[in-house]
């Protein structure tokens, strides 16, 4: 049993191929099975050595690891030679078409309400018309012959599928400058490199018809292979994602601060039933079943991600985070603030919050009770410094002197310390932060 993953080097991962990715790599590792990244690279216009390198950084970030990587464009001998097969078998016919001829042929198809398929007139052409057009200085492109019947199969997502052949237009193989097409590509390599199982995007459909009736014409067995096609994964606003477009490539998200873990998680529950908790890469492998995938799209929520992220993070040691922390960041300040991010970039600014100056924003209304605070501070000293019960020592003594309790209490102490409203337990701050820090702070707020 064998899997591969298919990306065309042409921009950045996206989360939808990710999902695929995670996809393959789960159900490998369920099933003991191999696992390979193929390079489709035939398109030499859009691919580029950089994404080549980009997907493979991406998906060693997510944790996938692949058994052997192949590209397209190092195996085109072997194209050529099932080119050379189907051509010798009459199925790859050659065409001379400009694409000008096949648009007005298509634009007249739809006028008369027929399906815009492919004519196929030249498969009428003879041997004459087409000496003479070689004549003429017109160089072939070729195109598969498709047989008339229905390709069906059982797809472990879609349920039971079918593909009607006659209304597809004959798909071009061989392109007039000798290259190969994906189309063409696959299927040679799905069965030359002993894959079984193709898991992959909705888009690709049709295509698995198409290439099912090009495998049976290499001689190939179509029952060897079982299918999945996962629904694409939509943006938040139900739009389709590109690799052209940053905003949900891995490495925007890599960037933000999300943890592989928690994307793995996410993208694994992904349009199942099941909630998404954060579990290891082998925990997922352990349960994983495709076949629990819904057929309907499924759409990127962000607030779900982040949701898992901060469950995530929460989990993290120090030890596991310490090289991404800001410069000087302790393990007691990692303790202190990991349960209140979504993300771990926020880190650097809850560190200038203990660690660093802020300006906290002045409090006109409360300067009478910040001093208040200022006068209840306790000393930071070398025979009692500063601890965990300091807090707690700080502001009952405030409230004795100044009755006020709960939000009234704490609200103008927690803005004047973070300049923020919400954030962690300042118990657990007030000893990193210090009594300079702390008692500057309170003079700016009340200034
Ligand atoms: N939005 C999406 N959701 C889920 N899977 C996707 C999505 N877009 C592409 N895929 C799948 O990702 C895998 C890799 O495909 P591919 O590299 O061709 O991606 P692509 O985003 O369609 O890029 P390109 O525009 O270059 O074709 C395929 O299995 C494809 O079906």
């Amino acid at each position: 049993m064998k899997l591969r993953f298919a990306p065309s080097p042409t921009g950045l991962l996206h989360v939808g191929n990710a999902r695929q990715a995670v996809a393959n790599a789960l159900h490998a590792r369920r099933h003991g099975a191999g696992f390979l990244l193929r390079i489709d690279d035939t398109d030499v216009e859009r691919s580029r050595e950089e994404h080549v390198q980009g997907i493979q950084q991406d998906l060693s970030w997510l944790g996938l690891q692949w058994d052997e990587m192949v590209r397209q464009s190092e195996r085109q001998p072997r194209y050529a030679a099932a080119a050379e097969r189907l051509r010798h078998s009459g199925r790859l016919y050659p065409c001379f078409e400009s694409e000008e001829e096949l648009r007005a042929k298509r634009d007249l198809r739809l006028r008369q309400r027929k399906p815009p398929v492919y004519d196929r007139a030249m498969l009428r052409i003879t041997p004459e018309q087409r000496t003479q057009a070689e004549a003429n200085g017109k160089v072939p492109y070729w195109r598969f012959r498709l047989s008339d019947g229905m390709v069906t199969w059982d797809d472990l997502v879609l349920g039971r599928s079918q593909v009607k052949l006659p209304s597809i237009s004959d798909p071009v193989l061989i392109r007039a400058d000798g290259t190969v097409l994906y189309t063409l590509a696959s299927v040679v390599d799905d069965l030359e490199l002993g894959i079984t199982h193709v898991l992959r995007g909705e888009d690709h459909v049709t295509n698995t018809g198409v290439q099912l009736d090009i495998l049976e014409a290499l001689g190939g067995r179509p029952d060897r292979f079982t299918f999945a096609h996962l629904p694409l994964l939509l943006d938040e606003a139900g739009g389709k994602l590109s690799k052209r477009f940053d905003g949900l490539s891995l490495r925007a998200l890599r960037h933000d601060g999300i943890e592989p873990a928690a994307l793995v998680s996410y993208l694994a529950r992904l349009g199942t039933s099941e909630d998404p908790h954060p579990l290891s890469f082998a925990e997922l492998a352990s349960t994983y079943d495709v076949r629990r995938v819904s057929k309907s799209p499924a759409r990127f929520d962000m607030r779900q991600l982040l949701a898992l992220n901060r469950r995530t993070t929460h989990h993290m040691s120090f030890e596991q985070v310490r090289d991404r922390l800001p410069a000087g960041a302790t393990e007691v300040f990692w303790n202190a603030v990991r349960g209140n991010v979504d993300m771990l970039s926020e880190m650097r600014h809850w560190w200038d919050v203990v660690g660093g100056s802020i300006v906290p924003p002045v409090q006109e209304d409360e300067v009478g009770f910040l001093l208040q605070a200022l006068d209840a501070l306790p000393d930071d000293s070398a025979e009692r410094p500063w601890s965990e019960t300091t807090w707690t020592e700080w502001t009952t003594a405030l409230r004795d002197a100044s009755g006020r309790t709960g939000r009234a209490l704490f609200h103008p102490l927690r803005l004047a310390l973070t300049g923020e409203e919400k954030g962690p337990e300042l118990r657990d701050l007030l000893p990193i932060m210090g009594h300079e820090r702390v008692s500057g702070r309170l003079r700016m707020a009340a200034s």
